[in-house]
């Protein structure tokens, strides 16, 4: 199997990489533009004689022989993706334009990362596939959320048009090893800040509520989606949900309880709330996420600390 992972130097697209290149069938081709990825996260592949790696721009065309595409490019995390959002749009409408032309011309199947932020603010909690969303259409958010809509979109009409065997997953906010430090997330964040003995920065009001999936769980999720006979959409996330002051003093209790907590104010039409409703996934993938959020949290501080190099106290 010849597999294209675009987005494959970022967080989520290293991990699965990894999980990919463990098949011995399976050649990898990962194509990025290092906006937000890091050719470090590939360390290990480069030069694996079944592994390339390409310097590419999904907004532009690309061309290569392959069986399946995961594709993954486009910034993530709030603050890169309102960074430049004429380019995000771009990256999400032109960029899946791209990937699917490549997916008719090759016969390839393929599978987009989309997200719970498709979901805007929600009316309906936990959110199943079903709703429709509540997303503001002109917002400083929206270059990311209608972007992944319209890739949605493009998905099923390609499907529909011409035939493309696709698969959607709605991924609900995801953590773990290999994040950026400084990716302006909220896990990585609280962690980054606890491990550097600073104040953990709650966003105004604290009581909006996230669901937190640890990153292999997402990467098998992922595999099972684009192996399945399902297109989706399909929520991948863990629904144990938690208010960003639990998270906070989750975090203070298990990494620094020295540290402070404080209000900072927040940005404009950040989601209240948001649970993912997994029935689909249980029931067509078999899936399910098995790493709670307090076993995630150290797996990720062991990571932080090494790269921060602020090696634990005791
Ligand atoms: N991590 C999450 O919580 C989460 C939640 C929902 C959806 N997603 C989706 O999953 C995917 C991966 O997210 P992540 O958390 O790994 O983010 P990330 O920012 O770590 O990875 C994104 C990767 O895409 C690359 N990229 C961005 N624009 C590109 C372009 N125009 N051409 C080529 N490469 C480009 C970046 O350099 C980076 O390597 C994204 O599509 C994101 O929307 C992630
Ligand atoms: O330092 C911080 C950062 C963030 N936050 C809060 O934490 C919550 C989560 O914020 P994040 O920036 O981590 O992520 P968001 O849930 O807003 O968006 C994410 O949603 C799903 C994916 O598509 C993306 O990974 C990302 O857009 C927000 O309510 C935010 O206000 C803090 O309280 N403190």
């Amino acid at each position: 199997m010849r597999i294209l992972v675009t987005g494959g130097a970022g967080f989520i697209g290293s991990h699965l990489v990894d999980r990919l290149m463990e098949n011995e069938k399976n050649e990898v081709i990962v194509a990025d533009n290092y906006f937000t990825g890091s050719k470090d996260n590939l360390k290990k592949w480069i030069g694996h004689p079944r592994f390339e790696l390409i310097r590419h721009d999904v907004t532009e065309p690309l061309l290569v022989e392959v069986d399946q595409i995961y594709h993954l490019a486009c910034p993530a995390s709030p603050i890169f993706y309102k960074y430049n959002p004429v380019k995000t749009i771009k990256t999400n409408v032109i960029g899946t334009l791209n990937m699917l032309g490549l997916a008719k011309r090759v016969g390839a199947r393929i599978l987009l990362t989309s997200t719970s932020e498709v979901y805007g603010d929600p009316l309906v909690h936990p959110q199943d596939e079903s709703y429709w969303g509540n997303v503001n259409p002109i917002g400083v958010r929206s270059c990311y959320d209608e972007g992944k809509r319209v890739a949605e979109t493009l998905m099923f009409d390609y499907h529909r048009q011409h035939g493309i065997e696709i698969r959607i997953a709605r991924i609900f906010n995801t953590y773990g090893p290999r994040m950026n430090i400084d990716d302006g997330r909220v896990v990585s964040n609280f962690i980054a800040q606890a491990i550097r003995n600073e104040p953990l920065t709650v966003q105004a009001p604290g009581t909006q509520t996230r669901s937190f999936c640890y990153v292999s769980d997402m990467v098998d999720g992922l595999i099972r989606l684009m192996e399945g006979e399902n297109t989706g959409p399909i929520n991948i996330g863990n629904p144990g949900e938690f208010t960003m002051m639990e998270l906070a003093e989750t975090v203070k209790e298990l990494i620094n309880p020295e540290v402070e907590i404080i209000g900072v104010e927040n940005t404009p039409d950040d989601p209240r709330q948001r649970k993912p409703d997994i029935t689909k996934a249980k029931e067509l993938l078999g899936w399910e996420p098995k790493i709670k959020l307090r076993d995630g949290l150290p797996l990720m501080e062991e990571d932080f600390r090494r790269r921060l190099e602020v090696p634990r106290e005791n």
